[in-house]
Formats: C-alpha cells, structure tokens, sequence
C-alpha cells in the first residue's frame, strides 16, 4: 500500500460508527489492536453510547512477574483503547500524556473488562479516562490521558522512504 493508499484508508476509518459497532483495528500491525501482529494484544473494541468497551485477557507475551501482566503492557491497553474514542470523536490524535494508576496486579489468564470515555475537548485538546475491572466488578487499573488532534500527515513521519 502506498503513502496515498494507506492515508485515505485511515481517513476511511473516521465515518460515523453506530452504537454497539465494532471498530475497526487503526491497522493490521498495530501492538495494540492489529490482527496480524504475533505480539500484539489483538484488542476487540465495540461503541457502547458515547464508551468504548473491550473485553481483554494479558497472557505470557506480557508477563512481567510471574504470572502478573508487565505494567507497560497494561498501559499499551489503555492507551489503545484511548486511540478508540477517535473513532467518536472523528478525527485522528496522539497521546500527549498517559498516567496510569495500578490498583491491583493484573493476572495472566485473567478476564478483564475495559472502558474509556472523553471527559472533555478543549480545541485540539481530548481529556480522556479509562478503567479496567476484573468480572466482579473490581477496579484493578485506571487511566487518563491528554490527546492532541494531530493532522494525518502527522503519520507521514514513520512511512518507509
Ligand atoms: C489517519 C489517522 C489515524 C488515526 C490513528 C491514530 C491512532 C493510532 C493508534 C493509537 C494508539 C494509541 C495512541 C498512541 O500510541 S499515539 C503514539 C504516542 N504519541 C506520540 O507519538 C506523540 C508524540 N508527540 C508529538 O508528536 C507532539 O508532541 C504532538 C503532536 C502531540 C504535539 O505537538 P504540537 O507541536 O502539535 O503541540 P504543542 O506542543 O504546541 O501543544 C499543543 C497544545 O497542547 C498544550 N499541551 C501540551 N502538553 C500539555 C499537557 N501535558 N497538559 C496541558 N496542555 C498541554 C500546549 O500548551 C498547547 O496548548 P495551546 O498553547 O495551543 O493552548
């Protein structure tokens, strides 16, 4: 796929998606959400209102103490599933800043349950939050970031020359 190809492709992405849609992936190798990345989190993300929801299970990939998800690949999470909200939102941003608050560890095998939401946007700024619970309903990590809406010709600075 070309530079021109792949743009228009992400621009594609930014139509207006119904409530309970899944979102499409923000492209096949992304560590976040690309289906075809072998150490990727394959994350499968639905609209639910004005939400994102996943359904997310860490595995040995992401290990950081034996049998816990590594702290990072909690975050990648998150901060993928913020990359979401864009499709809401309809138009392409990076993360600024991310905090992330552990509340317990994150168990391997484990079914968590994620959702993220806009607090608020102010100009090309997106005040974003998310949380993480186990099936219970247990908060085990949560986040918040700030979102800048970039152009797409942002994205021009990592195409192959
Ligand atoms: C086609 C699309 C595809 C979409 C897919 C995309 C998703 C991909 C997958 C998603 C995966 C998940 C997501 C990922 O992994 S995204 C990947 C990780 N993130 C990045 O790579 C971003 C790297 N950073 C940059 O490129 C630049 O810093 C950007 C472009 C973000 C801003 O550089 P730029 O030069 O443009 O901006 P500025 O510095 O003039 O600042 C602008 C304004 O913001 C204000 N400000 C700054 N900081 C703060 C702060 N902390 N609190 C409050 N305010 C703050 C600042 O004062 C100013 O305000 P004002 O003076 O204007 O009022």
């Amino acid at each position: 796929m070309n530079r021109e190809e792949f743009l228009a492709s992400w621009n594609e992405k930014f139509r207006p998606q119904e409530d309970g849609a899944q979102l499409p992936p923000h492209h096949h190798h992304c560590l976040g959400c690309g289906p075809d990345n072998p150490h990727g989190h394959h994350l499968t993300v639905h609209r639910r209102g004005e939400e994102v929801h996943a359904t997310h299970i860490f595995d040995e990939r992401h290990v950081g103490a034996p049998g816990i998800a590594h702290g990072g690949a909690v975050a990648t999470v998150l901060d993928d599933l913020f990359g979401y909200l864009l499709y809401l939102t309809g138009g392409p941003a990076v993360t600024r800043q991310l905090e992330v608050l552990y509340a317990s560890p994150v168990i391997l095998g484990t079914t968590y349950r994620l959702a993220a939401r806009v607090l608020r946007a102010e100009g090309r700024k997106l005040y974003v939050e998310a949380d993480m619970r186990d099936v219970e309903g247990s908060l085990v990590a949560s986040a918040a970031a700030l979102f800048l809406s970039v152009d797409v010709t942002h994205f021009d600075q990592g195409m192959p020359r």
